[in-house]
């Protein structure tokens, strides 16, 4: 018995064999909790996860309230800072939680606006989730991002393993996580699992503050005020993945035995585009479409990041395989936006 079952016994004062057989008994149908899960992934993820294993094995968890369209899913919500590690630990008791998936992050964009809260959340909320994973033998989940590159990185493609001096503190922090998950996968035996995602595009959800929003919010403008302001150069080549995939990625690769993985963290990718580019895909569908372009800070992150990222790792070892390229990408989103807000 290790030490860390024995130290919670004592404090929970229960039998330290009940927590191990927990621990031993990580079932086919996992009890699942999410952080930062009420930001642009998190539902999303939830809605997948309820499907596969049903509603009581997943519990999103935020700092902030659900809104009414979560409170329509009827998905599990707890109350839970990822700075706050004796909640958590009851929680995880409390719940019999089995796996974490941790989305609290402050991304690139608002990171740089606020780099002292980007330390707490993206520093020490993950080192509370390692930690947690650590004390109650938790299969863990940690997304890292294309942000984790730089511009001495090849851009096109980047391959997984390669030089990382990311300028953001976002990417800075990224990467840390990468090297503390897999140092704690080795140290701890730790069932440590990170995919390193391109930005996200979701007609549901928002996006939270990073540098490929623009590559949303195009969508909305589009079918609203067919005007779009564009803060990236027109040629800015950047990775993107439509949500489907990126959601049926997650549980994908946790699902994959983990023997047969021969790395803790991957780059997985679906597409690139620059705004032009999607900008005259959607303008097939709307024709009146204009765009003009203002540029902001957020261009000099884009041109430090990867325009083409390699995941020939991920397609061999775990046979991933996104469905969605730009066109079906661009259909897809006008028509779950004509159905969500009626445009
Ligand atoms: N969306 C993307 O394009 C993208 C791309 C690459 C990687 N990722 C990664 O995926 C994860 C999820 O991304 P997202 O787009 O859903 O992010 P998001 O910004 O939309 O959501 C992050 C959530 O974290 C929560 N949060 C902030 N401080 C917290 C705290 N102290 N305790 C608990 N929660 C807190 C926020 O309230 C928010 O709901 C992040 O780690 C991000 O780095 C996202
Ligand atoms: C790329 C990703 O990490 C996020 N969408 C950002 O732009 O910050």
């Amino acid at each position: 018995m290790n030490s860390s079952c024995q130290f919670l016994a004592k404090r929970l004062l229960i039998s330290p064999y009940k927590i191990l057989s927990r621990n031993l008994s990580s079932s086919s149908s996992p009890k699942v909790l999410i952080t930062g899960g009420l930001g642009q992934l998190g539902p999303g993820l939830a809605t997948l996860i309820s499907q596969r294993y049903g509603k009581d094995s997943v519990i999103l968890s935020d700092i902030v309230k659900p809104n009414k369209e979560i409170e329509k899913k009827e998905i599990n919500y707890l109350y839970a800072d990822v700075l706050d590690l004796p909640n958590l630990q009851q929680i995880i008791v409390n719940n019999k939680i089995d796996w974490i998936i941790h989305f609290s992050a402050l991304l690139s964009a608002v990171g740089e606006k606020n780099v002292p809260l980007a330390l707490s959340v993206n520093v020490t909320g993950m080192q509370n989730i390692l930690e947690l994973a650590k004390q109650f033998r938790l299969k863990v989940f940690i997304p890292s991002t294309i942000g984790a590159f730089g511009p001495e990185s090849p851009r096109n493609p980047t391959p997984d393993l390669t030089i990382q001096r990311p300028k953001t503190i976002y990417g800075v922090t990224k990467v840390y996580a990468e090297l503390l998950g897999e140092y704690y996968s080795k140290k701890f035996n730790i069932d440590f699992r990170c995919l390193r995602f391109p930005g996200i595009i979701s007609a549901d959800t928002q996006p939270g503050g990073g540098t490929t929003d623009y590559a949303v919010k195009i969508f909305h403008d589009a079918l609203e005020t067919k005007k779009f302001e564009c803060y990236l150069k027109a040629d800015t080549r950047l990775p993107m993945m439509y949500i489907d995939d990126c959601l049926n990625s997650v549980i994908q690769f946790m699902e994959y035995p983990s023997e047969k993985l021969n790395q803790r963290t991957y780059n997985i990718s679906a597409m690139s585009f620059t705004p032009e580019e999607i900008f005259l895909e959607i303008k097939k569908h709307i024709p009146e479409l204009q765009i003009d372009y203002k540029i902001d800070s957020r261009q000099e992150i884009a041109d430090s990041w990867p325009q083409v990222f390699d995941d020939s790792n991920a397609r061999k070892d775990w046979n991933w395989n996104p469905k969605y390229d730009l066109p079906n990408l661009v259909e897809k989103m006008l028509s779950e936006l004509r159905t969500i807000n009626k445009y």
